[in-house]
């Protein structure tokens, strides 16, 4: 593929990143987005991740003049944008929608910014034909050249929309859910392609997914965003292993991470918590920090691949009494879903383990990345010391 070189004044536009400060958002008297702040650095892909309905597509909106912004301030390369028209921002712009332009070819509509009036550019015809043709050869549609919107499937019409950003050479990318369409053998390769493709460039990339994987796959940083407020910015480690809260918690890790609520007291000198009847010995670091706060109750986290399952059910004092609820081999390992006291937990175990359903098992906590959470607020208070 090749990739023409930034001309010296976009260069020189593409000098100084993105940075967000105190954006807020209100439709009618919903506050969507709340005071969200963060930068991209030049070069760097930045991956805004959150569920359905948490503010992504609105914060991408009032970057690129789509929606106007209640308060706050959006300055690339080194101009403030939020005074400034849509046309004049230069922020390449994929939508979830799509949008394309259902008269034109797939061609033409790859091509149409970089016709543009406002393209700063101006690239001559073969320079447009070569760009159009390497993105559309890159995302495997280059025999679709020909075709219009509307004999398109929905995973080609967002091939279409993918190119028709990435041909740009903007000042910032916004990537809104671009390959959430795509089948899982396409989407892997693209998450690939295209994050080799912007960090061989100058401008910052801003990817929006509900996808936590596709985030930490993609992304040189995470940004979790739910309820319109960002809730932590870290790296897959950071966010799989110590969640801010027990929001990211539910949202991070491939399985997420195990959340089991717990009641805590203290009998001769040593801290338990009762599950259907039978008392578990707690760290007792975990009992204390509870005590600390005033409350005896909390949340425990740990991942699914830390966490150990015994076929018996002669348990040691700080064992977990559980059931198999659900057994799905993956081949490299075999995944348990298990009941403890009427709470869903999961394991993943030796691939060669033998389960079945309904089987009572012991559940063992890891002492390494075990996460403690407060139970009113979800948020972390600590972790006993990194995974391993
Ligand atoms: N024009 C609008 N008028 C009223 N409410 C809106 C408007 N646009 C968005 N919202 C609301 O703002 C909230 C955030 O929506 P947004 O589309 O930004 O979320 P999202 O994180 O992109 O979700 P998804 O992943 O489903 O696309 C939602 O509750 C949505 O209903």
């Amino acid at each position: 593929m090749s990739t023409d070189p930034l001309t010296v004044e976009a260069a020189a536009l593409a000098q100084a990143g993105l940075r967000i400060s105190g954006l807020s958002k209100s439709f009618q008297r919903t506050q969507v987005l709340k005071h969200v702040g963060l930068d991209v650095q030049p070069g760097e892909i930045v991956a805004v991740a959150g569920p359905s309905g948490a503010g992504k597509t609105t914060l991408g909106r009032l970057v690129s003049g789509l929606e106007t912004a209640d308060a706050g301030s959006v300055q690339l390369a080194g101009r403030e944008l939020l005074a400034q028209p849509p046309q004049r921002r230069h922020v390449a712009h994929m939508f979830e929608s799509f949008a394309l332009y259902p008269n034109m070819t797939a061609f033409d509509n790859i091509a149409s910014p970089l016709r543009s009036p406002a393209c700063r550019e101006k690239p001559d015809a073969p320079r447009i034909r070569q760009r159009v043709m390497d993105l559309m050869e890159l995302t495997e549609i280059a025999h679709l050249a020909e075709r219009r919107p509307s004999d398109m499937s929905g995973g080609q019409k967002q091939r279409v929309a993918l190119c028709r950003t990435l041909v740009q050479q903007p000042d910032l990318f916004i990537l809104d859910e671009p390959i959430g369409h795509l089948d899982a053998k396409l989407r892997h390769k693209l998450r690939g392609e295209i994050r080799r493709r912007q960090k061989a460039l100058a401008q910052p990339t801003l990817w929006f997914t509900p996808d936590v994987v596709e985030a930490m796959a993609v992304a040189d940083r995470v940004v979790m965003l739910v309820d319109g407020g960002i809730r932590q910015v870290g790296n897959a480690a950071a966010l799989t292993q110590s969640p801010a809260d027990t929001d990211v918690a539910r949202l991070t890790g491939d399985p997420s991470m195990n959340l089991l609520s717990i009641q805590l007291h203290q009998q001769q000198g040593q801290w338990w918590a009762r599950f259907d009847g039978s008392d578990t010995l707690l760290p007792q670091w975990v009992g204390e920090r509870m005590a600390a706060e005033g409350v005896l109750a909390a949340t425990l986290g740990f991942l699914p691949a830390h966490t150990e399952v015994q076929a018996d059910v002669l348990l040691g004092p700080d064992g977990l009494p559980a059931t198999v609820y659900a057994v799905e081999p993956f081949g490299k390992y075999t995944l348990l879903t298990l009941t403890v006291a009427g709470q869903r937990i999961r394991a993943k175990v030796p691939a060669a383990s033998e389960w079945s359903i309904d089987q009572r098992v012991s559940v063992g906590m890891p002492a390494q990345g075990l996460c403690l959470f407060h139970p009113n607020s979800g948020r972390l208070l600590a972790v006993s010391s990194p995974a391993p």
